[in-house]
């Protein structure tokens, strides 16, 4: 190819064109590649699994590390993640169930999680979540478990007590709020705002600011605030970016969010623990024994082996009046021979024990719950 005269804005454009076309020639030699491992997953086993988190993982930490820039390092792994789901969908496609409906945040963590060729499975309950992967309906399920603002998603810690699922990997995404409008419409026009309390309550001031004479009505999901939004010639909605895509909604402000590092934590549910990677955390659900020091009891095997523990949080079991179960989320894999040791203690000291699961640290911003 010719060298582009820097100049000249055409000449630079045709040269983008002849890289895009080379680009596309080779994501499609790939995905002849990756249909060639499809065809030979499907005569070893017919059942699958055809998803390999664990060589994902690896894929994306051996791209990020070697690109050389300028190309940004936080768009290798969201381009490669989407160049891998849509080359698995060629193969079979993954099957996420997830807290919807479409637009949700917790549908942006499912994304980011497994890319946009991933079969979207919208739930409208946290429990509904967990029985379509208990049934086999779906391959994985994502759940919100914790806000950076709000705190523990109480329905997620309860759903446990009654499923044998395991966590096998987490997801932190930043949670940005959008105001969301038709796009003929401009702000001095709205009259309603619609979205869930929560989200209505993490914009306070913003929306006082903003849109003072606009009423605030409440909906049961961000996605379906802007569903009704859409639908109201006078009416905006507090949102997602993506359920302005989905709804035919336009951004008016981006990240309008009282609070501008708001954050939520996801949990991804699904058939297979993760594999130790050094920088990992176990989730626990324990039940005390009754009496005094019964805590401490728990507490003690864990802080004599210098192991983190970075979240506790009790609820009532159901089960039994005043009997309480505690969450227990602590630095590193239940492999390791520190926590495998505090574990056998653990169950020694309580009435009983179970292993939610051991999975990489997300990093905050990144987002990255890799699965093992
Ligand atoms: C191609 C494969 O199947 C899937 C697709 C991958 C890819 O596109 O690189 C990687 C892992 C699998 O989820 C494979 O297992 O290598």
């Amino acid at each position: 190819m010719q060298r582009p005269d820097p100049a000249n804005l055409a000449d630079l454009r045709r040269a983008i064109d002849a890289v895009d076309e080379q680009v596309l020639a080779l994501l499609n030699q790939r995905a002849g590649l990756a249909a060639e491992v499809g065809r030979r997953k499907l005569a070893a086993a017919p059942e699958g699994p055809f998803h390999a988190p664990r060589r994902e993982r690896e894929v994306l930490a051996r791209l990020e590390a070697a690109n050389a820039g300028p190309f940004p390092g936080p768009a290798v792994r969201t381009i490669f993640q989407e160049i891998m789901s849509a080359c698995l969908s060629l193969e079979k496609p993954l099957r996420v169930a997830f807290l919807g409906p479409e637009g949700t945040f917790t549908h942006l963590a499912a994304r980011h999680q497994f890319g946009g060729s991933s079969q979207s499975l919208p739930q409208g309950t946290i429990q509904a979540v967990f029985r379509a992967v208990e049934r086999g309906g779906a391959d994985y399920g994502v759940v919100p478990v914790e806000n950076a603002t709000e705190g523990a998603v109480d329905s997620t810690l309860d759903a446990f007590l009654d499923s044998p699922l395991r966590i096998c990997a987490e997801i932190l995404l930043p949670v940005d709020q959008a105001l969301l409008l038709r796009p003929e419409l401009d702000l001095g026009a709205v009259r309603r705002v619609y979205s869930h309390p929560q989200a209505l309550g993490q914009c306070r001031r913003w929306l006082e600011a903003h849109l003072p004479q606009a009423d605030r009505v409440e909906a049961p999901s961000t996605s379906e605030a802007a569903r009704l939004a859409r639908e109201d010639a006078e009416g905006a909605a507090v949102a997602s970016e993506l359920a302005a895509e989905l709804f035919g909604l336009k951004v008016a402000e981006p990240r309008i969010q009282d609070l501008a590092a708001n954050a939520t934590r996801f949990l991804v549910l699904g058939p297979k623990e993760a594999e130790p990677t050094g920088r990992d955390r176990t989730s626990l659900l324990v039940l005390a024994q009754d009496g005094p020091g019964a805590l401490l009891r728990l507490l003690e095997p864990l802080a004599r082996r210098g192991l983190n523990l970075s979240r506790i949080q009790s609820r009532p079991t159901r089960r039994r009046l005043w009997e309480y179960a505690f969450f227990l989320d602590v630095e590193g894999h239940a492999a390791d021979a520190p926590m495998a040791e505090a574990l056998a203690d653990l169950r020694a000291a309580s009435a009983s024990l179970k292993v939610l699961g051991s999975y990489p640290r997300a990093v905050p911003g990144a987002g990255d719950g890799s699965l093992g």
